[in-house]
């Protein structure tokens, strides 16, 4: 388990982790959310004892990092898969960790087979691709056979069959019975893998919330109507209670309503339809509304949602924080 409460990193003025406060079970991956900057990267370096927190404090199964006696044996982690010596054989890389960390020489051809590079063990790290160096950083973080596993970005540079196997392996880690916390910014990698999400944007808590109720609150259905009448038809389904949204481009959006009711409606009141399309909201949507107010770096034009209705889909999660809401406010770095 690992528990943060009230941690925080400021660099200058520039607060990096602000007052994150959660806790990461075993048995379940939980995924570590948020956009480029969001300090998912700090955060994870502070759960590991590389970075002072300035206030707050993060602990390993109720311990500090420094405090841990075999670190390795506790908790495996994958931060910078470039981080090792190149002029190092796969094998060597490994047998050093080991050695340095009181792990048993067997270990690492274990790892080097559990992680496919024994074909390649006895060549230099410096000659692998990235999927093959994200690997061999996975096989170090294995080595101790900790309890609880960290990797960040650890599908960056994988080809599809390497992210196949890496979602596998975070399952049957979890699976018996480890703590795997897991970073991206990819919500839809995440939405295959993890059974519970964090969410941060600008430093800040914005979700804590299981991947089931995430994708319940967020990827509900709604019909998207095109009408000559809106305005009699928008009075018609709010009458009819239905929730609607005007969009962009004049259509409307009703929610959690079949397309069914709403066509019998319309006939209802002689009101032509020129389109009726039931829709999906990605959860990759969701993710970008969510932590839209916290992106770092906006591509201009790059809005991420065309609504102008007012209404608070998506919903902030379960989790999310009350007061100034959920990076509401930021208004530049
Ligand atoms: N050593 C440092 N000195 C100053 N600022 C830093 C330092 N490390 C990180 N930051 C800043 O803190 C913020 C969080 O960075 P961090 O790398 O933790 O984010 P991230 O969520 O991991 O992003 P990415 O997905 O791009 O890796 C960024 O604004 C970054 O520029």
């Amino acid at each position: 388990m690992i528990e943060l409460e009230g941690l925080t990193k400021r660099y200058g003025e520039k607060t990096a982790v602000d007052d994150l406060t959660f806790t990461v079970r075993p048995g379940i991956v939980t995924g570590f959310l948020g956009p480029n900057g969001a300090g998912k990267s700090t955060t994870m370096r502070m759960m590991l004892g590389l970075d002072r927190p300035t206030s707050g404090d993060v602990r390993i199964d109720g311990r500090h990092y420094d405090r841990l006696k075999d670190p390795l044996t506790a908790i495996g982690a994958l931060l910078d898969a470039k981080a090792m010596h190149g002029g190092r054989t796969a094998y060597n890389h490994l047998l050093c960790l080991a050695q340095s960390n009181g792990i048993p020489r067997r270990r690492v051809d274990e790892v080097l087979d559990t992680v496919g590079l024994t074909a390649v063990a006895r060549k230099k790290a410096k000659g692998f691709s990235l999927g093959m160096g994200q690997r061999l950083g996975i096989a170090g973080a294995l080595l101790g056979d900790p309890r609880i596993l960290m990797f960040d970005e650890p599908v960056n540079g994988l080809d599809p069959e390497g992210i196949h196997w890496i979602r596998n392996l975070m399952k049957s880690l979890a699976g018996q019975g480890r703590t795997v916390f897991v970073s991206s910014h990819l919500m839809s990698e995440m939405a295959l893998t993890a059974d519970h999400l964090v969410v941060i944007g600008q430093g800040r808590l914005l979700a804590d919330t299981s991947m089931p109720d995430f994708i319940a609150r967020n990827s509900r259905g709604y019909v998207r109507v095109r009408t000559p009448q809106r305005e009699a038809f928008l009075d018609a389904l709010r009458a009819a209670g239905m929730a609607v949204a005007e969009v962009d481009g004049g259509a409307l959006e009703v929610d959690g309503v079949p397309a069914e009711r709403i066509g019998d409606l319309a006939a209802q009141h002689r009101v032509t339809l020129h389109e009726l399309s039931p829709q999906q909201a990605s959860l990759e949507e969701a993710f970008m509304q969510l932590t839209a107010e916290s992106v770092e770096y906006h591509a201009h034009g790059a809005a991420p949602s065309d609504r102008r209705d007012g209404t608070d889909r998506p919903a902030a999660p379960p989790g999310a924080r009350a007061g100034d809401g959920w990076g509401a406010g930021w208004e530049g770095k």
